[in-house]
């Protein structure tokens, strides 16, 4: 059966999204009423007719600033998040039908920054159950901003499937002025829906870009222009178009080691924000709670003071993995500079931030304990 039937009646019967292009020219595109008697005449049954059949898209809500709502049109920043059912967010975007038929699925309903490992966890083992399903062609997962970078890295890192799967959300709630909400879900689905994504990895739609999901990170608290990658954008979509430029070079989804089938919790790892002045206190704190590793957001080239390198080499003598990341947004930390690496058997992040070291760090130690290993992990994912 059809996912949905919530078709509109002026909606093209075309898929233009997975409608194969030649090449990114917009201008050779074929014509709306030209695609649309090409698809008239094509038989049900027809290698054409399954080209140009609309995708089936399964958009999983887990809340955030998209199902947000504020008191008037002029609170952009101070409103209530997880407050809209996931088929009044589909309502409110009538344009989706016309280019998937799409479901909803109301997983939570949570700002970003109350995920969990569990819910994490729950989320990426109901995204790989749907991309199982052969009449799901891609999934769509609105989500809050704030931790919307470790979603995606995640799923990116655990989900076995080459089938679209776009993470969105929006910086201003569906009530404000100048929302980004509608536009950044249209954008998840047409890109969800379309044969140039497969195989691409997680990706996030945000203010038209499509960035991926193992190198994004939220930069900005306001303005619907907060996300960013330091080595670029993979693409853009523009008008219902996506076009990509580059790809991510670093294993992910179908030649990941780590398959979220065979996971069912994550070992606890901690962050420690490095500054002047530092609390040691604070990493003991993370070992007797139960941190099997601790990411050092270190200042600079993920630099260590002085007071604290007896603390972290003998933290890791106990046996707690020590990983060596930066409050730096960008550049990566160079292993065996500012810290003899080798000799005190730490971990380096290399271009990942704490948050994305961190998953990783969790990840590796389902697998290992071994620090060669941990770190031929972070130099491949
Ligand atoms: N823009 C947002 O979505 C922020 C919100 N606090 C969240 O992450 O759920």
């Amino acid at each position: 059966a059809p996912l949905a039937a919530k078709e509109t009646k002026s909606a093209p019967p075309t898929n233009e999204a997975r409608t194969p292009e030649p090449a990114l020219t917009p201008a050779t595109k074929p014509t709306e009423s030209a695609a649309t008697a090409k698809a008239a005449e094509a038989p049900a049954a027809t290698p054409a007719a399954a080209e140009t059949r609309k995708p089936n898209v399964v958009i999983l809500a887990t809340g955030g600033t998209i199902a947000g709502a504020g008191a008037t049109s002029a609170n952009s920043a101070s409103y209530a998040s997880a407050k809209l059912a996931v088929d009044k967010l589909i309502a409110a975007v009538p344009e989706i039908t016309t280019v998937a038929n799409v479901r909803g699925e109301q997983v939570f309903q949570i700002g970003s920054e109350s995920f969990t490992d569990a819910k994490l966890i729950q989320l990426a083992k109901r995204v790989s159950a749907l991309l199982k399903q052969d009449d799901v062609d891609g999934v769509v997962i609105t989500h809050g901003t704030d931790t919307i970078e470790e979603t995606s890295f995640f799923l990116n890192l655990v989900v076995h499937s080459d089938k679209p799967i776009v993470v969105v959300g929006s910086m201003r709630p569906s009530t404000a002025l100048s929302a980004d909400g509608a536009l950044n879900l249209l954008d998840a689905v047409t890109v969800a829906g379309s044969k140039e994504a497969i195989g691409k990895g997680v990706v996030v739609t945000m203010n038209d870009y499509i960035q991926s999901g193992r190198d994004v990170t939220k930069r900005v608290n306001v303005v619907p222009n907060a996300f960013y990658s330091q080595w670029g954008p993979l693409g853009m979509i523009v008008e219902g178009k996506s076009y990509y430029y580059r790809t991510l070079a670093k294993r992910h989804n179908m030649s990941s080691e780590f398959d979220i089938d065979s996971i069912d919790s994550l070992p606890l790892v901690g962050i420690v924000y490095g500054s002047g002045n530092m609390i040691p206190a604070v990493y003991d704190a993370e070992v007797q709670a139960g941190a099997k590793a601790i990411i050092h957001a270190g200042t600079g080239n993920g630099s260590v003071p002085d007071y604290l390198v007896d603390k972290l080499r003998d933290i890791r003598a106990k046996g707690t993995i020590i990983v060596r990341s930066a409050r730096v947004p960008d550049g990566y930390v160079v292993r065996n500079a500012e810290q003899p690496d080798d000799k005190y058997d730490w971990v380096v992040s290399h271009d990942l931030n704490p948050q994305k070291a961190k998953l990783l760090a969790a990840l590796a130690l389902t697998k290992t304990t071994d620090t060669k290993e941990i770190q031929r992990i972070f130099w491949e994912y």
